[in-house]
């Protein structure tokens, strides 16, 4: 997986642009965040992988030849290992692992992968504006061990510094959700370096309940019935609306749902 992005980062514009994102879409090659008064610094390939039907297999890259099989296998492990998480996530908040995992599985899992190249003036360009991740639960692969990812706590940015054979886990505003802000949804961001390039790939995977985004129901009942839903529960299809509409003024999204 990391050598086959480093060797499709690595190659002409040209050649890249076999997977260009199209007018009508979202999914392929190219520049694909640009939301912000700052220059988004990015080239990125973001690409549907789950489920297997729901890929538009134009776009995926055939160029180095190993990237198509190395995300398919990638999908597939990092599909296992969210699966994991949610069971023990489901043991953590004591309900039946089922009503957990039962929200994400089947549903659709997409990829990001971005390089962030160096600049000369990291402070006049953002590598990812400060945001909160809109699914379920996102995967990182730190490709290269360069730094650049910050996480917001308590006003202040901190850094996430790629550790070796490790992978960041993130929780999207929909688990937020879910769990009934029992796990937080962290707002984060991505910095520029002067040196050095940085790549990463990332997997997003959505989640809902029976076409809802909404606390989830054994949550609220295995509390004894003492805990109250925190967030409206709203259709899926409206929360991705609002919430990939809103874009530019994405802080205050989930509050905007707060019961
Ligand atoms: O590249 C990174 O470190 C983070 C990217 C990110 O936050 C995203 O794609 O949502
Ligand atoms: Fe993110």
């Amino acid at each position: 997986m990391k050598d086959s992005t480093m060797q499709f980062f690595g190659l002409p514009l040209g050649r890249k642009n076999a997977v260009a994102v199209r007018a009508d879409g979202f999914e392929g090659y190219g520049h694909h965040y640009s939301r912000m008064s700052k220059l988004d610094w990015a080239e990125s390939v973001i690409l549907i992988t789950q489920p297997a039907e729901d890929r538009n297999m134009d776009l995926w890259p055939t160029d180095p030849p190993m990237f198509k099989p190395a995300l398919e296998e990638y999908s597939a492990e990092v599909t296992k290992l969210m699966r994991q998480l949610l069971v023990s996530m489901a043991l953590d908040l004591g309900v039946d692992e089922k009503a957990l995992t039962g929200a994400f599985e089947g549903k659709r899992q997409s990829m990001a992968i971005h390089h962030y190249p160096p600049c000369q003036h990291p402070e006049k360009v953002i590598g990812n504006t400060a945001h909160t991740d809109g699914l379920g639960l996102t995967v990182l692969l730190h490709v290269d061990d360069t730094p650049g990812l910050q996480m917001l706590r308590g006003g202040r940015w901190f850094p996430v510094r790629p550790a070796a054979g490790a992978l960041v886990v993130n929780v999207g505003d929909i688990l937020h959700i879910l769990t009934n802000g029992a796990y937080r949804s962290v707002e984060h961001r991505v910095v520029v370096g002067a040196d050095r390039g940085r790549t990463t790939a990332v997997v997003f995977q959505d989640a809902s309940v029976g076409g809802m985004v909404a606390p989830l129901p054994e949550l609220l009942v295995v509390n004894g019935g003492g805990e109250k839903a925190r967030y409206r529960s709203i259709p899926r299809f409206e929360y991705l609306k609002v919430r990939f509409s809103a874009l530019a003024k994405r802080k205050g999204f989930l509050d905007s749902l707060k019961l």
